[in-house]
């Protein structure tokens, strides 16, 4: 969704007293004349005063000017499509409740309809209002692939799909192809069938897992540098939705309003390497081990609760005073800085075995891996120059991750920024049932968490030595053997609110 100015030209035009058709138009409604302008504000419905005596309807509809559904101002920021039946025309937009509030969300509506001159009126309003208001910096309609996960959450991103979002992008004029997933990894499927350019982005009806799948299918192969700006959104429909609740989509209407206004942010995104079989995974989200694991794939069970499973699995493992052991190793900037990406690569026979097991999942498609030779000296339990071992061996809660949010109460991690170069890694040493509690309720608050301490990791190398938890990237389980990460500053692109402050993570708004 980029070049183009039509859009401006449009709106610069409007300003013309002589702009005439497109942009300016008469209609009816409820017999009632009203003048539509379309401007650099938005649009202006004007009631307009006739020569003639004014009939009963007509003073009727003049007195109910606030309950005839036409607004006499919509901002361009909310207006979200226009749909046209015959010579009526409907404006569709979006207003924003709760502006000054924690969570800024928008709720879709629909004007009345205006009843233009002619069909061909209608049209050329539609037209006029898609281009002047939707599809940010783009002269074409957007081309979006939806994929939709049925089994994501509580199972509602089918008729989610029909009712909330298939109805507002058609209004929008974006062309859309729309498949159910049939399975795990058929996202994954259907994005790396996507030919570059096809598509000028790529909407996810799911949960983080949906969105991890769409991850994959655009950087797990041959052309991920063609593929890699294609940007993508998550409409919220999952248990978790970290990535829609770290970039203020707040809700479905939130989210398909950002994805009609096309508000691109870049987007770190880390590659996840292991051994035995040879495996890379990209993350967008988190890498965790321990507690925060066990309250999300330990609570599978509790999926028909949403969100709140999460809290329940927190409180359990608070409850058990949970403690898993683990060899970390970290790199941050000013060490990646000061290392650069030289090493040596693991000399003995074992370390040269888990050295090719490592050059081999760093083969596979996907941006270079720059930090290889660091990572085959880890393997071999060298710790190699400007890398620190973290100093809990111990850990309660454990969490590397690139965006503030958890779900949509869950902030982990309030510094956390999606383009800030690093993720934000986050652990706890075992802690007390009352220390335990503190960081649950200061997580929810997004306050600053007890006892919780934090670095910034360009790489990170992790052993896990426990039994009884996990390895996820991303909300989703993978093998439990020593997992390395790197971040590739802004690879990638995401769909914001168009409100979401440059430079904040936290779902801060302007
Ligand atoms: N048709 C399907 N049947 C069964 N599972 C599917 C299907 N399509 C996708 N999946 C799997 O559903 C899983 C859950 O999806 P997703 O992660 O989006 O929802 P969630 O777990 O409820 O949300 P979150 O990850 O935000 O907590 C994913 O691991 C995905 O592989």
């Amino acid at each position: 969704m980029d070049g183009g100015t039509n859009r401006e030209a449009l709106l610069n035009a409007s300003e013309d007293p002589e702009a005439g058709g497109a942009l300016q138009a008469t209609g009816r409604h409820k017999g009632a004349l009203f003048k539509l302008r379309l401007g650099p504000q938005g649009v202006t419905i004007q009631q307009v005063e006739e020569k003639s005596a004014a009939s009963c309807p007509e003073i009727m509809a003049s007195i109910c000017r606030f309950n005839t559904g036409l607004p006499a101002q919509i901002p361009d920021g909310d207006i979200v499509g226009a749909t046209a039946s015959g010579a009526s025309l409907t404006i569709w937009h979006a207003p924003l409740t709760g502006a000054g509030g924690e969570r800024p969300s928008r709720h879709v509506k629909r004007t009345a309809s205006l009843q233009l001159d002619s069909p061909e009126a209608a049209e050329q309003a539609v037209r006029a209002l898609r281009t002047a208001c939707c599809w940010r910096d783009s002269d074409a309609p957007p081309r979006l692939l939806v994929v939709a996960n049925p089994a994501s959450g509580p199972g509602k991103a089918p008729s989610t799909y029909e009712k909330q979002v298939r109805p507002v992008l058609e209004a929008a004029g974006c062309q859309l192809e729309m498949h159910l997933t049939k399975a795990r990894h058929h996202a994954t499927e259907l994005v790396q069938r996507v030919a570059p350019g096809s598509f000028d982005a790529i909407v996810a009806i799911g949960g983080d897992g949906t969105t991890h799948e769409v991850l994959q299918g655009l950087l797990s192969r041959p052309d991920w540098d063609a593929m890699r700006r294609t940007p993508f959104a998550q409409i919220p429909c999952g248990s978790g939705n970290a990535l829609a609740a770290s970039v203020g989509l707040w809700t479905v209407d939130t989210a398909v309003h950002a994805v009609v206004k096309g508000q691109q942010r870049a987007f770190d995104i880390a590659s996840v390497l292991q051994q035995s079989p040879p495996r890379r995974c990209f993350s967008f989200l988190s890498i965790n081990y321990g507690m925060i694991t066990n309250l999300d794939i330990g609570t599978e069970h509790l999926r028909w609760m949403g969100g709140t499973r999460f809290v329940v699995g927190a409180l359990q493992q608070i409850l058990l005073k949970k403690k898993h052991a683990a060899r970390v190793a970290i790199l941050d900037h000013a060490g990646a800085a000061a290392a650069g990406t030289a090493g040596a690569a693991a000399g003995s026979d074992g370390g040269q075995q888990q050295g090719d097991a490592l050059a081999a999942a760093a083969a596979f498609d996907g941006p270079p891996v720059q930090h290889l030779a660091a990572f085959q000296q880890l393997a071999a339990q060298q710790l190699p120059a400007s890398w620190e071992w973290l100093p809990d061996s111990e850990v309660s809660l454990f969490a590397a991750s690139n965006l503030p949010r958890l779900d949509m109460n869950f902030h982990l991690a309030p510094d956390a920024s999606l383009d800030s170069g690093h993720f934000n890694l986050i652990w706890t040493p075992p802690a007390s049932r009352r220390q335990g509690l503190a960081v649950l309720t200061a997580s929810e608050k997004g306050e600053h968490m007890p006892l919780v301490k934090q670095r910034r990791v360009v790489a990170m190398a992790l052993e896990p030595l426990s039994t009884g938890t996990w390895l996820v990237v991303d909300g989703e389980e993978v093998p439990y053997t020593p997992l390395f990460m790197e971040v590739h500053p802004s690879l990638c692109s995401t769909i914001v609110a168009p409100t979401l402050v440059h430079g904040s993570g936290g779902g801060a708004h302007s």
